[in-house]
């Protein structure tokens, strides 16, 4: 089965009740892509939590941005993967660079807190990604494989996790990676989870990235091959996250149409009733919808017809 786009949105330490309303009423009236095509979680504050998980549409999901390394007791100030379930909250964010940068928590501390969250029920959302500092001395893959091995050392089913690439210098920067430096990392990800935890998981696994995505850049990162989404910060608080979401899904479009189209013009000989039988078998949307739209193209080029 293919990789469904996931557009996370994490609202930060940001937000009043009255805006945390208004946020989830304009989420509430647009029309987005079916959940079969895009899978779409905001993540509030904590004390958000319960209001937004009762205003918003069924068909969004709620997160939290971060939950306690195990069970709940004299933890003052933390919040339990218990809790969360209890609420019925189904994804956490673990792992986010503002919290391995300001609260220190290190690349074991996030795997535990993973494997906990996961053992509680929870969906996992677990951030990895270098500093500019890192970047520049040329360490980006040895610190994200390392980041990505302490959580795959412990996790052998991630079947509930998605992996976010955000690049600190990236964050909050304006300075967005270009496509090509995402699925760099991104594709360097996925061979450390082959690695790490098999091919199986490789294949399957979402990775997303983070950093600076707007309604402008996101058509281009979500058209990468290994770009199966976005965490996406301060444009996740505006209208403009509604743009991200469709914005990704047609450029999945276009990626998927173009890979058809080449493999339809590489075949010499193909007739168009041998297509058309293959279509109920079709279950992927995007393959379904660009193959449609070939054989549109194919039938008014007279090309094989
Ligand atoms: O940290 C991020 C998402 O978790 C990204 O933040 P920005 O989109 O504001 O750069």
């Amino acid at each position: 089965m293919g990789r469904k786009f996931f557009v996370g949105g994490n609202w930060k330490c940001n937000g009043t009740n009255d805006e945390v309303k208004k946020i989830v009423s304009t989420l509430n009236g647009v029309e987005v892509p079916s959940e079969d095509v895009v899978e779409i979680v905001v993540s509030p504050p904590f004390v958000f939590l319960p209001l937004v998980k009762s205003l918003l549409r069924s068909d969004f999901q709620t997160a939290a941005q971060n939950c306690w390394v195990r069970k709940g007791g004299a933890f003052t100030g933390e919040v339990s993967a218990e809790m969360l379930v209890n609420l019925g909250i189904p994804w956490v964010i673990l792992g986010h660079s503002e919290r391995r940068l300001l609260l220190n928590e290190s690349n074991e501390f996030v795997g535990d807190k993973v494997t906990y969250a996961l053992s509680r029920g929870l969906k996992v959302i677990a951030c990895v990604g270098e500093t500019l500092e890192q970047r520049e001395s040329g360490s980006t893959m040895a610190v994200v494989s390392q980041q990505t091995k302490a959580i795959a050392d412990q996790v052998s089913n991630w079947t509930n996790v998605v992996l976010a690439y955000e690049p600190v210098w990236a964050i909050g920067t304006g300075k967005v990676a270009t496509p090509a430096q995402a699925q760099e990392v991104h594709s360097e990800l996925r061979k450390c989870l082959q690695q790490n935890v098999g091919g199986e998981v490789a294949a399957s696994t979402r990775i997303i990235y983070g950093g600076s995505v707007n309604g402008a850049n996101c058509k281009e990162l979500a058209a990468q091959p290994d770009i199966d989404g976005f965490l996406v910060g301060g444009a996740s608080l505006k209208p403009e996250f509604v743009d991200i979401i469709k914005a990704a899904t047609v450029s999945k479009t276009a990626l998927a149409w173009n890979q058809l189209w080449c493999k339809i013009m590489s075949l010499e000989r193909l007739s168009c009733s041998r297509v058309l039988l293959s279509l109920p078998k079709i279950t992927d949307i995007y393959a379904r919808k660009c193959l449609i739209q070939i054989l549109t193209q194919i039938a008014s080029a007279d090309i094989l017809i």
